[in-house]
């Protein structure tokens, strides 16, 4: 049997319609528009793909977008006052810094300055915290969209074993915290697992739902995967000038009950969410005025 196959793109591109009705409510109702800048440092080609996407998928919703583009050699205090400016900006709802940043400037040292109203990316420990304690305020991304891919099954999470490979502060981490909260889409008994996991392979293998966030191609293998689990690649990795995710797709696809392709995947996800915690900025911040 041959697993279905969770269409991100589709399912993105629903989240997307949704989204741009309620962004053209609020410009009709209250005269704002959402507007999301994005500080990119430095060229790294990987990051200029995912901030072109942001970009086309922010004026498609009818979200103002704006990208900082700064040298590599930007210094740590300059990009703080470059993040304290967006944050004093009113025009400016949502602030993404995009990662990894250059080895010379310490990521928590930007992160701790977004203004955590502004923090749409749901990286800065105020914003942290409350997903912790279960009241969130935005939630991260990529969690988020992935949650919003296992509840498109239909299958049920509750009491489930879910096994996360990767403990990444923007992945791993924050999954984990989405899976054991209480409610719908949730609920599940959560594993972490990192490179120092002892029996990785046999941990894998009880997985009811597994999500792979490692940066390895095809690391998961049908071996590993148990009969009529789903599977959730989040992984990007570029073999051969082909993208590929962290799991053997063509393998793994004949043993899960469910599993996401790469591209076409967590990816398009990761963007609707982006647009979704802008849009709830946008909202916020008109809110507290
Ligand atoms: N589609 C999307 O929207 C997104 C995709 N990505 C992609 O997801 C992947 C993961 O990225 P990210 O979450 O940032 O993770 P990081 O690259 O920051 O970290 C990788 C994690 O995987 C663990 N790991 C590495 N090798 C192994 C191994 N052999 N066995 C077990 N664990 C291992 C590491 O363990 P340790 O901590 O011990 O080093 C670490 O926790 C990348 O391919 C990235 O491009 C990321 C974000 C969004
Ligand atoms: N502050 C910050 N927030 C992030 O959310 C963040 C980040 N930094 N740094 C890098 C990772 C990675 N990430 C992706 C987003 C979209 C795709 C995406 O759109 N992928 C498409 C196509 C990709 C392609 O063609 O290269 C797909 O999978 O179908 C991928 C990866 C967000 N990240």
């Amino acid at each position: 049997m041959s697993a279905e196959i969770i269409d991100g793109k589709a399912l993105a591109a629903t989240f997307r319609g949704q989204i741009a009705e309620e962004v053209s409510q609020l410009k009709n109702e209250k005269n704002i528009i959402p507007h999301l800048t994005a500080v990119l440092v430095g060229d790294d080609p990987a990051s200029a793909v995912y901030v072109r996407n942001k970009q086309r998928a922010c004026e498609k919703a009818g979200i103002q977008s704006t990208l900082k583009r700064l040298p590599a050699e930007t210094s740590e205090a300059e990009l703080i006052s470059i993040v304290e400016s967006l944050n004093a900006d009113p025009g400016v709802h949502g602030i993404l810094v995009q990662l990894p940043l250059p080895g010379h400037i310490k990521e928590t040292a930007i992160l701790d300055v977004v203004n955590p109203l502004k923090d749409v990316d749901a990286f800065h420990p105020e914003n942290v915290g409350l997903i912790v304690q279960g009241r969130p305020r935005y939630l991260p991304c990529t969690p988020y969209g992935i949650q919003q891919m296992i509840l498109s099954t239909k299958m049920e999470t509750a009491g489930k074993h879910a096994v996360i490979l990767g403990r990444s502060e923007i992945v791993g981490k924050p999954m984990a915290m989405l899976l054991i909260q209480r409610g719908l889409g949730a609920d599940a008994t959560v594993t972490i697992c990192h490179s120092r996991t002892q029996n990785l392979n046999k941990i894998v293998k009880t997985a009811d739902i597994i999500i792979a966030a490692i940066g390895k191609p095809e690391f998961v293998t049908a071996e590993m995967v148990k009969p009529g689990a789903i599977v959730i690649d989040v992984g990007i990795n570029r073999v051969d000038d082909r993208l590929v995710g962290d799991v053997d797709f063509e393998g793994v696809k004949e043993v899960a009950s469910a599993i996401t392709p790469v591209p076409g995947g967590v990816g398009p996800m990761t963007i609707a969410m982006l647009l979704k915690n802008t849009l709830t900025a946008a909202r916020i911040q008109s809110d507290s005025n």
